[in-house]
């Protein structure tokens, strides 16, 4: 459990976004996405260049909305928004994350732990608490370097909560774990949506399906479904024709994305 906090929470949604607009390079790739997240663990689906990073990148405030209105954490995305204020609050694995490879696990949490201005007698405790949730306890000494991929992912992951983030983004956070580690992972981020707001993008329905009580589903920079995974079940216009996938999540996925690209049309 996170410490005990008296901070009231002035907002009813972690995220709220409205035709919100994100360019990518000269690309929109978010084009005019309506998103509202409390609470809980959110799956983020969709197809490769749907706009789910730079979605991320917006949300984590790397990247400035290009038109439309974002709220994080109460705070309106504004140009002259105080950044820091959310960013306190905020943990991020981007799809790629970078690390200084002589650094050692425990250094490199606490270095992210101080970027995240954690109080300097709390770093120390911070830091060893993510890096055993995570599951890597015994090599926290270790260089970042002489790390499997699937253990950068999970240094990653606790830069990402060690800061007991309100608000927590994961961009393909199981890539390169195994099967036992995902297992592992879901239960974690079960336990974290318990009191944050949680947003998984993956490409992994089962994960999805494991660990998210709702999903958010892009495409062409937009939410074509936003709702539960029963809602997502039900809502498979093409349940009783055949649609190709292995699983009752992925056939629906895969139907709702040719009925939205046929159409044309955002949800
Ligand atoms: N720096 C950039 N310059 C120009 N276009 C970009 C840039 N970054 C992304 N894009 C384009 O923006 C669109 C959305 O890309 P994005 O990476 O957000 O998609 P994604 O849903 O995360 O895809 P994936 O599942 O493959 O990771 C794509 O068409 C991509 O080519």
């Amino acid at each position: 459990m996170r410490p005990t906090t008296f901070e009231p929470t002035a907002f009813a949604f972690a995220v709220r976004a409205e035709s919100l607009v994100v360019n990518a390079g000269r690309r929109r790739a978010v084009d005019g996405l309506d998103l509202a997240l409390g609470t809980g663990v959110h799956g983020l689906l969709g197809p490769n260049g749907a706009g789910k990073t730079t979605l991320m990148r917006a949300l984590s405030t790397v990247s400035r909305p290009g038109g439309g209105a974002l709220e994080l954490l109460g705070v309106p995305m504004s140009p002259d928004a105080d950044l820091a204020v959310v960013r306190r609050r905020l943990g991020y694995l981007p799809q790629h994350f970078g690390f200084h490879p002589r650094f050692t696990v425990r250094e490199l949490v606490e270095y992210f732990a101080w970027l995240k201005e954690v109080p300097s007698q709390r770093i120390g405790p911070a830091a060893q608490r993510a890096i055993e949730r995570v599951g890597l306890a015994d090599r926290a000494g270790d260089k970042m370097k002489t790390l499997s991929g699937g253990m950068v992912r999970r240094v990653g992951m606790a830069q990402a909560i060690v800061n007991d983030p309100d608000l927590l983004l994961l961009d393909e956070p199981t890539t390169g774990l195994d099967p036992e580690q995902r297992v592992s992972f879901r239960e974690l981020l079960r336990d974290l949506g318990s009191d944050a707001c949680v947003l998984v993008s993956t490409h992994l329905v089962e994960d999805v399906a494991a660990s998210c009580e709702d999903v958010v589903l892009m495409e062409s920079g937009r939410s074509v479904f936003a709702g539960s995974l029963d809602g997502l079940l039900a809502a498979d216009p093409g349940a009783s024709s055949g649609t190709v996938g292995d699983s009752a999540v992925e056939r629906a996925y895969t139907a709702l994305l040719r009925s939205a690209r046929a159409t044309g049309e955002g949800a």
